[in-house]
């Protein structure tokens, strides 16, 4: 007879939890998951695949754009026909990934979830205990403090529009800003985007940022740096962002991608003693385990160095389930996970970033002008460059394009990082031919 309901009983059913628990409970393992909003989480209802579904024609539209000295005719994109494309891929997914866990005997516990003590948890009225509990219950959007802030929509809201709104405001220039920036402006939105400070996309290299901002610029977008959003006002039929020193914009649609923060709230972390920060998250040993011993945290709420993506959050259930049934004791190593921002172009990176290796006499850093190599020529590519770093053994430790390919060039490239490969190595991998991974390939 078992002390618990549970072995293990997850709070939040995004890729922190089921990409880890589905394994788990096929071991044997009783495993529970409280949500309570849609199975999937984030990514795959309002985050990467509700997005990249919207990307498809913005992408192939970048493409033909590319290469219209050689195409007739002018195509545009239908906001309503791709909007019905998103659902139809999305919609179905909730239902397959919450069978996928029921499938392996776990329990779908729908509603709120709180702790109670360290081994007993609310889920809405119901009561269950589990001997460890893990808690990935993700970020939110982050909402600006300024007056007339309920006039302002947030990513989840955009996902779903069901039609363009002719004329949009996105405070930030991360990364939800600058893809949705993207989406929009391709789809036929006249797009300003308010940036906090003087640059987008601070955390990437900076001349390669430069470059998609000059390419969203041709595509129409405005960039206001400095922006200093001071709040926000409805006039007649339209809406007024307020900034900088008493200047105004007249929009239709105003989008806060002013960042993400860590749901810590009402959860039962203090009542439980388990320690936090309300802007970083649950703070946690190299085992994911927080500061009481059988409570564990996985994903974007975590306080943690490693960017807050999906890879990360898989990476780190699929270590808990490891954890959890006995495969290993050892504490957690992060592999390289590498990033990508899907605007057009794509910026996408891995490893050692580019500016800290240029200040470091650790790395060689080498540039390449891709837009001169044949196969970015067959698509006529007008950006494209790619950095790599290397070490001191001439090995690849990291790499940073801005292409339209750059998301698959980047990962082509991982295993050369992540595994080290030496330069024989390398001469022994064989390339389909021709391929971005021929191509990427070619300047190691
Ligand atoms: C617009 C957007 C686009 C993105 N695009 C990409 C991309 O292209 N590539 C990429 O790698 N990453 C992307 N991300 C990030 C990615 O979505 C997240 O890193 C990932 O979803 C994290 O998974 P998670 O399980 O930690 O959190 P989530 O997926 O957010 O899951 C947390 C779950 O917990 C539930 N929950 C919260 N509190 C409670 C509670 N008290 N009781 C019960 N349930 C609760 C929530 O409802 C949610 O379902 C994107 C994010 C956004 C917002
Ligand atoms: N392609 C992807 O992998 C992808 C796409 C979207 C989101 N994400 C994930 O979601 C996270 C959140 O994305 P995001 O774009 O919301 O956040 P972000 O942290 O990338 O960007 C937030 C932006 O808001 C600005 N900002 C902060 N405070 C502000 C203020 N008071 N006023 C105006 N602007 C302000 C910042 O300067 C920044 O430009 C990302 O960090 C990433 O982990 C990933």
């Amino acid at each position: 007879m078992n002390k618990y309901d549970y072995d293990v009983l997850y709070i939040g059913a995004g890729h922190g939890t089921f990409d880890g628990a589905a394994p788990l409970a096929k071991q044997g393992v009783k495993v529970g998951v409280a949500e309570e909003d849609r199975i999937g989480g984030t990514c795959p209802n309002w985050g990467c695949n509700a997005k990249i579904t919207l990307d498809a024609p913005v992408k192939l539209t970048r493409e033909q754009e590319n290469l219209k000295n050689i195409l007739n005719g002018h195509t545009s994109i239908d906001w309503s026909k791709n909007m019905k494309h998103k659902h139809q891929v999305i919609d179905g997914l909730p239902k397959a990934i919450g069978g996928m866990l029921k499938s392996d005997d776990i329990d779908i516990l729908h509603g709120h979830a709180a702790l109670v003590d360290k081994h007993t948890v609310k889920i809405g009225d119901k009561t269950k205990t589990a001997k460890n509990i893990v808690i990935s219950t993700g970020l939110r959007p982050h909402r600006l403090d300024v007056p007339g802030k309920q006039l302002a929509h947030d990513s989840k809201d955009f996902l779903n529009l069901s039609k363009l709104p002719k004329q949009i405001a996105i405070v930030g220039a991360g990364y939800v800003a600058m893809e949705f920036a993207t989406i929009a402006s391709v789809s036929g939105a006249q797009v300003t985007v308010l940036m906090h400070h003087g640059q987008a996309l601070r955390r990437f290299y900076q001349p390669y940022v430069k470059k998609v901002m000059a390419e969203m610029k041709k595509q129409g977008v405005k960039f206001v740096p400095n922006a200093n959003v001071a709040g926000f006002a409805k006039s007649g039929d339209h809406l007024v962002v307020k900034y900088g020193h008493s200047k105004q914009l007249n929009v239709d649609y105003i989008l806060d991608a002013s960042g993400r923060i860590p749901n810590v709230e009402n959860i039962g972390l203090d009542k439980v003693g388990v320690k936090y920060d309300v802007r970083k998250g649950i703070a946690v040993d190299d085992h994911l385990r927080t500061s009481v011993s059988n409570i564990y945290a996985s994903g974007d709420v975590i306080d943690s160095k490693e960017p807050k993506l999906t890879p990360t959050a898989v990476f780190e259930s699929t270590y808990l389930m490891k954890l959890f049934s006995g495969q290993t004791k050892a504490p957690i190593d992060f592999p390289i996970i590498p990033t990508v921002v899907f605007t057009s172009p794509r910026i996408a990176e891995m490893g050692v970033p580019v500016a800290e290796a240029e200040k470091s006499d650790q790395y060689q850093v080498v540039h390449h002008d891709l837009t001169a190599d044949w196969y970015r020529q067959v698509d006529q590519e007008p950006v494209a460059d790619v950095s790599l770093v290397f070490n001191k053994h001439h090995q690849l430790v990291g790499a940073t394009e801005v292409s339209d390919k750059a998301d698959d060039a980047i990962d082509t490239l991982l295993p050369a990082a992540e595994l080290k490969l030496n330069k024989q190595q390398i001469g022994r991998l064989v390339y389909l031919f021709p391929s971005i991974a021929s191509d990427a390939w070619m300047n190691l």
